[in-house]
């Protein structure tokens, strides 16, 4: 049976979701384009590994609708689970077994038919051709993240939903599992990725922000950056500290963060917050000038302004 022709590799709308008295996904509506690589971000406890497991059929949503691919999230989660590349965070594997070993292990699992030649092309497609006789156990951690890749490539999905899969990877590895996600995409293959790390945020197409179980923000990096409106002033040299001791809680001040050597002060109020530069920065060493707006300016913007969102326990 082909897929049914849709634009969305995932259109939900009004999904919600309660563990007990936590409200873990809150009226959350999310597209996914075909082809695209759509990250996933937000605070810890977010909701977002919630959020994955709903949009692929693995957990029913409280309320809300969707599709996968074009398939009902509710009612089709089995057609849905067959093209759906699925990478939990803790993904695990068997030590003393080579890739090739581990990854004909999950595909006996799956009970795929012709086996050694899906094994056969996962290797080759994600060049882990030269190691396939490795111990799992023996690889870095780079490596056995695209052996996680390769097994879920096995069944040729149509859509990658990876959870963290970088977490704890140096970023020579995190580049080239990167570059792999593109090259798939460029097949056709759908990705939505969850992660923490700014420097893969600007490596999607989309991004969707997500706080408390709320989605904050959707769109483009550029999208998101000029929906929050907000001015960023740079202040470098002198005393740092103390100049941050000042400018927080003066009216127009909404962040004051570190970056490297200098201060990123940001604000909606464009006019205020130049008066409160003025005056902090006044007989300091200090100087300050303005600034591009960045994605972690934002998103620690988005999850300062979420906080009021958490309802009280019921
Ligand atoms: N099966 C469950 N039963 C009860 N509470 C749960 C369950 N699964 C998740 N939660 C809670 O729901 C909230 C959202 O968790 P979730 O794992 O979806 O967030 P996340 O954004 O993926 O977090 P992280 O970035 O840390 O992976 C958390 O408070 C978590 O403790």
């Amino acid at each position: 049976m082909s897929t049914p022709a849709t634009d969305w590799a995932i259109d939900v709308r009004g999904l919600n979701k309660h563990f007990g008295s936590k409200h873990v996904v809150n009226d959350l509506s999310m597209q996914v384009g075909r082809g695209e690589i759509f990250g996933f971000l937000g605070p810890n406890g977010s909701g977002k590994t919630t959020s994955i497991r709903i949009m692929c059929g693995l957990l029913t949503p409280d309320s809300g609708s969707g599709t996968c691919l074009g398939y009902d999230i509710v009612r089709q989660s089995g057609e849905i689970k067959r093209r759906v590349g699925y990478m939990t965070q803790r993904f695990s594997f068997w030590d003393d077994l080579s890739i090739r070993e581990n990854l004909d292990f999950v595909a006996r699992m799956y009970g795929m038919a012709d086996r050694r030649a899906a094994v056969d092309r996962a290797i080759d497609g994600l060049g882990l051709g030269g190691r396939a006789a490795q111990l799992a156990g023996a690889l870095s951690g780079g490596w056995k993240q695209r052996m996680a890749l390769a097994a879920c490539m096995l069944h040729e999905p149509e859509l990658l939903l990876l959870d963290e899969p970088t977490a704890g990877v140096d970023p020579g590895a995190r580049r080239d599992f990167w570059e792999e996600l593109h090259a798939l995409a460029a097949r056709g293959i759908s990705v939505l990725v969850s992660t923490h790390y700014m420097d893969e945020a600007e490596r999607c197409h989309k991004l969707a922000y997500i706080a408390y179980g709320r989605l904050m923000a959707q769109g483009t990096a550029e999208d998101i950056i000029a929906s929050q409106q907000l001015t960023t002033w740079e202040v470098a040299g002198g005393d740092l500290a103390a100049v941050a001791e000042r400018l927080r809680g003066r009216p127009g001040v909404e962040q004051v963060a570190a970056f490297g050597s200098a201060l990123h002060v940001t604000g909606r109020d464009p006019a205020a917050l130049q008066a409160a530069l003025q005056q902090a920065l006044a007989g300091s060493d200090c100087r300050a000038q303005p600034a591009a707006t960045g994605l972690e300016d934002v998103f620690i913007h988005l999850t300062e302004q979420s906080v009021d969102n958490f309802g009280p326990p019921a």
